[in-house]
């Protein structure tokens, strides 16, 4: 199935190269479009659905819709809304205005569910899902958008009417006018004199689940910062993250994005930020030769391809074990290409493979194959010492990207950990399997969690006495930092490295590199 050089005698599942990806398109738009009637029961409605849709404001409208489908469907707010905003033919200020109310709507449902609680004479579950989703649009725009107070109410009113129907929209009104009685700071105010305990006000004042306010405090202590730092960590959360862009290595360059309006990246060379709203337009990035990507995610695959192997042997096999859905894939993939090495890209979700696969269709094919298998299945004898170079970007709890994906943070369960930390130690076991002496594992999280960080990579060198954790920060700063990789730069504590939204404007991603030594 591929020409590439492999190492390993068994590659089960593989492919390699393009590969038709209209099917799957065909089902998302046909599955969204399905999510988007079916997501809760319209009984109150006496509105064909083409009255409805003409009634609303539009950019109210697809924020109120993503927010059905985020609750109704478990969708993702970053998938369904680019396609909303699409769909309605938004411009630029509608698409914007209608980012923000949704995105907002969703990373705040703490505080204002916390403030509705207040208002509705019943628990907020035995409300209908359609009119928790109008509140929390409602009070988003009263709390924290700049729109006069009545056209929130009027226009969320209105909004409510056309889409769930005119009973409802009553209710609607007399509660979002009530929360309209108070500012954001005065129902701050009442709300957190009320709550138990620091983390109990700072999850109310900052719209996190209290568990994830305790983890983050812990988080920050494990990695050397001062938990005072907490707050100011918690509102990097509710910041939208500015868009970062990568040209890849020798195959792409930013002159275009620069000259569209793209600014030069301060964290890392070869790197853009860009503001100015439908990055698609940007010369590069429908080519794929220039990528839009978390800067900290850039530095995590930098720094594992620029560290020197401790003993200088070969560099030629490369094996990305967690792919999906093949962001630093394609970043390995077009330094491998100048370094002439060859990446393996794995990933055992089908669907995403074949994101790994698109994503590194603009490297050359020769250098790179998808697999998709269990990553624990690198750890067999079949694959032992094979590789020189191993990124495990593990599967995690995401606490490190909450800006990114808003509704995440009600998704997750301190429960979701154990198993997580439990297959992150799997994957590093595996990777220190199939990767030789003198070679290099990159260990990465999108997670500041303890756990899910320096304890993962605590009890992997108790198992592995032949395991060296080479000074990661010094690795890191030289990628962020090249004019002066020795200053202190934040890094953490240890030799590992901790990236931080509220320090260095990136997701919290952890890395640790390590080394066999025998
Ligand atoms: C954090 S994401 C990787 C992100 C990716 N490196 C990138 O930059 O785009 C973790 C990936 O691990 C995959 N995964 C989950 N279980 C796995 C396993 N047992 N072996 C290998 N990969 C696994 C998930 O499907 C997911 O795509």
């Amino acid at each position: 199935m591929s020409g590439q050089e492999q190492r390993g005698p068994s590659r089960g599942n593989q492919s390699h190269g393009g590969g038709s990806f209209d099917g799957q398109r065909r089902n998302d738009r046909g599955r969204t479009r399905n999510r988007g009637q079916g997501g809760s029961p319209r009984r109150y409605s006496q509105a064909t659905p083409g009255q409805r849709n003409r009634s609303a404001d539009p950019a109210r409208l697809v924020a109120f819709k993503t927010l059905r489908e985020v609750s109704a469907a478990d969708a993702y707010a970053n998938l369904v809304l680019p396609k909303m905003i699409r769909e309605y033919q938004l411009d630029r200020r509608d698409a914007g205005f209608a980012t923000e109310l949704a995105y907002g709507a969703l990373r705040g449902q703490g505080f204002y569910d916390a403030i509705l609680s207040t208002l509705v004479d019943r628990p907020l579950g035995e409300l209908d899902p359609a009119i928790l989703d109008a509140l929390r649009i409602g009070a988003h725009q009263l709390m924290a958008m700049r729109v006069p107070k009545h056209a929130a109410l009027d226009q969320t009113v209105s909004l409510a009417r056309a889409q769930i129907g005119a009973g409802p929209s009553g209710l609607i009104n007399a509660v979002l006018r009530r929360v309209s009685e108070r500012s954001a700071e005065e129902w701050t105010a009442q709300l957190t004199e009320a709550a138990e305990g620091e983390s109990g006000k700072l999850a109310i004042e900052h719209s996190h689940p209290e568990w994830i306010v305790r983890a983050l405090r812990g988080a920050l202590i494990a990695h050397g910062r001062d938990g005072s730092e907490l707050a100011s960590l918690l509102a990097a959360d509710n910041a939208a993250p500015v868009v970062n862009l990568v040209a890849l290595p020798g195959l792409g360059d930013l002159s275009g994005a620069l000259d569209a309006g793209a600014e030069a990246g301060e964290l890392l060379a070869d790197s853009a930020t860009y503001k100015h709203g439908d990055v698609a337009r940007v010369p590069g990035v429908r080519e794929g030769t220039v990528r839009v990507q978390d800067a900290g995610s850039q530095v995590m695959a930098r720094a594992l391809a620029n560290t020197a192997l401790p003993d200088g042997g070969e560099d030629r096999y490369w094996l990305d074990l967690c792919a999906g859905p093949g962001g630093k894939a394609a970043l390995l993939g077009a330094i491998a290409v100048q370094r002439d090495a060859r990446l393996t890209a794995n990933e055992p979700a089908a669907h995403r493979a074949r994101l790994v696969e698109n994503s590194l269709d603009a490297v050359p094919h020769d250098y790179w194959m998808v697999t998709e298998q269990d990553g624990r299945s690198y750890g067999g004898e079949e694959y032992a010492g094979d590789y020189d170079r191993i990124m495990v970007d593990a599967p995690c709890s995401g606490l490190g990207a909450l800006r990114r994906r808003p509704e995440s943070r009600w998704r997750k369960a301190p429960r979701d950990i154990p198993e997580l930390t439990s297959i992150q130690g799997e994957l590093l076991d595996a990777a220190f399997s199939a990767v030789r002496v003198g070679g290099v594992v990159g260990f990465v999280t999108c997670s500041p969690h303890q756990a899910e960080t320096r304890l993962v990579v605590e009890d992997f060198l108790k198992r592995h006495p032949d395991a060296r954790l080479l000074d990661t920060g010094a690795e890191v700063s030289k990628v962020m930092y090249p004019d002066a990789p020795a200053a202190g730069h934040e890094l953490g504590a240890g030799s590992t490295a901790q990236l931080w939204p509220h320090v260095h404007g990136t997701d919290a991603m952890f890395m640790a590199l390590l080394t066999k030594t025998a």
